[in-house]
């Protein structure tokens, strides 16, 4: 049963519930959710289905619905339901959509921006779509969607969400022994518009993700940089100024500089290594006085570095103070979504940019060549730690962090089109 005013789906209330909604005459309607509050603990997944009845309202704006303005009832298949998941990896936040058995409602970017709006949608730093893999080796593929529409070609929070998400349906009685035999052992192969990841989900509920190698050409990364042939194996670890050489020519660009005080960024050139993980990062080391006027002034600096014309495809800005030989500090601005309080792929460009440029030791070869408990660096960031280690072996990057599950819930996805 749909309401007709609204659309809201009333059959899945309990009858002492009351449906309410603000009528026909505005543009907003109230939509009521059904929410699995998540515990923030790994590995208690039963816990957290104990608080499963909760129920959270919010409203969408709805733009466009004419007929519900009209105070005629629009036909509910107009509107499907879209049935979504919300999973973080260190406050970096992802709506996901299972689609890997239906792939209705179709979720398109205009949809995806809206259900990512922290005001007038559900609020994420993007979506993402599991669709059925393409390749016979992979477990699913995904489809990726910033919090702007853009599409990256890779996110490892996401990833880790994804892999959670993952093995949490396959240990959910429901879903059958098909997913249970895919997923039980926790590792899975998913495709994305960066290749193949790998993410394995540990015995302590966190996922430990095999990034790849990291791409260090220039032309992949893609960035118009010049490469540096100082470091023999890294052919575009670029230390270059953005936007000329002189305080006149930034003054010029309206590039802002540090204050005087901060000695990180001097010589009034902003000097960066451009890595990419199969997405593109800048990757900036800065002091301590510097990364906190950084951190204070992102969302002024941030769109500048993130539109920059050296990177044809935009690019993620890491500012990283390195805090010792295993310990660096990031403060990112993605492109896309912003600041947000973690960046996977980030904190992997980092180690790997401070690395190449000798800031930290290489790392060594793995216990047992287990890149998890192998003296990984530790990147910390707003939300929280993540390990890293780039193994001398394989040069693959591993990541290891926590991914958890929020809420699940329902809501109308509108047209784009009206
Ligand atoms: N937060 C992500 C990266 C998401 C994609 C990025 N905004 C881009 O456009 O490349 C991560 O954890 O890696």
């Amino acid at each position: 049963m749909f309401c007709s005013s609204c659309l809201t789906n009333t059959s899945k209330y309990r009858l002492s519930e009351r449906h309410s909604c603000t009528g026909r005459s505005t543009w907003w309607r109230q939509i009521r959710v059904p929410v699995e509050l998540g515990s923030q603990q790994p590995g208690t997944r039963a816990a957290r289905c104990a608080v499963s009845s909760t129920t959270r309202r919010f409203a969408m704006q709805v733009t466009g619905v004419r007929d519900a303005r009209d105070g005629k009832p629009t036909s509910p298949k107009a509107f499907p339901w879209l049935q979504f998941v919300k999973y973080e990896g260190l406050g970096n936040d992802f709506i996901l959509v299972d689609q890997r058995k239906c792939a209705w409602p179709e979720v398109d970017t205009a949809q995806a921006v809206r259900l990512c709006d922290r005001h007038r949608g559900i609020g994420a730093d993007g979506v993402i779509l599991l669709l059925p893999a393409i390749s016979s080796g992979a477990d699913f593929r995904v489809r990726i969607v910033n919090a702007d529409g853009s599409e990256p070609e890779m996110c490892g929070n996401g990833i880790r969400c994804v892999a959670k998400y993952a093995v949490d349906v396959c240990n959910d009685s429901a879903a059958g022994p098909n997913e249970a035999s895919t997923f039980g052992d926790g590792a899975l192969s998913i495709e994305t518009g960066a290749g193949y990841i790998r993410p394995r989900v540990l015995s302590d509920g966190r996922v430990c993700v095999d990034m790849g190698p990291p791409i260090l050409d220039p032309q992949c990364v893609p960035t118009t940089l010049p490469g540096s042939r100082r470091i023999a194996d890294v052919k575009a670890a670029v230390e270059v100024p953005l936007d000329g050489s002189t305080a006149e020519d930034i003054a010029a660009a309206r590039l802002p500089l540090p204050p005087p005080e901060c000695c990180g960024a001097s010589e009034f050139v902003w000097r960066c290594t451009a890595v990419s993980m199969g997405n593109p990062h800048c990757v900036i080391f800065v002091d301590q006085k510097t990364f906190a006027w950084v951190d204070a002034n992102l969302e002024r600096i941030g769109p500048m570095f993130e539109t920059h014309h050296c990177f044809p495809r935009r690019t993620n800005t890491e500012f990283i103070e390195v805090c010792g030989p295993r310990d660096l500090r990031m403060s990112v601005w993605e492109r896309g979504a912003g600041r947000t309080m973690a960046c996977g792929t980030g904190a992997c460009a980092a180690v790997v940019a401070a690395t190449i440029s000798g800031r930290i030791p290489s790392q060594g070869a793995g216990a047992s060549g287990d890149p998890v408990s192998a003296d990984a660096c530790v990147v910390h960031l707003p939300g929280g730690d993540l390990e890293i280690y780039w193994s001398p072996e394989n040069r693959h990057v591993y990541m290891t962090g926590p991914a958890n599950f929020v809420y699940r819930g329902e809501c109308l996805l509108e047209s784009s089109s009206l």
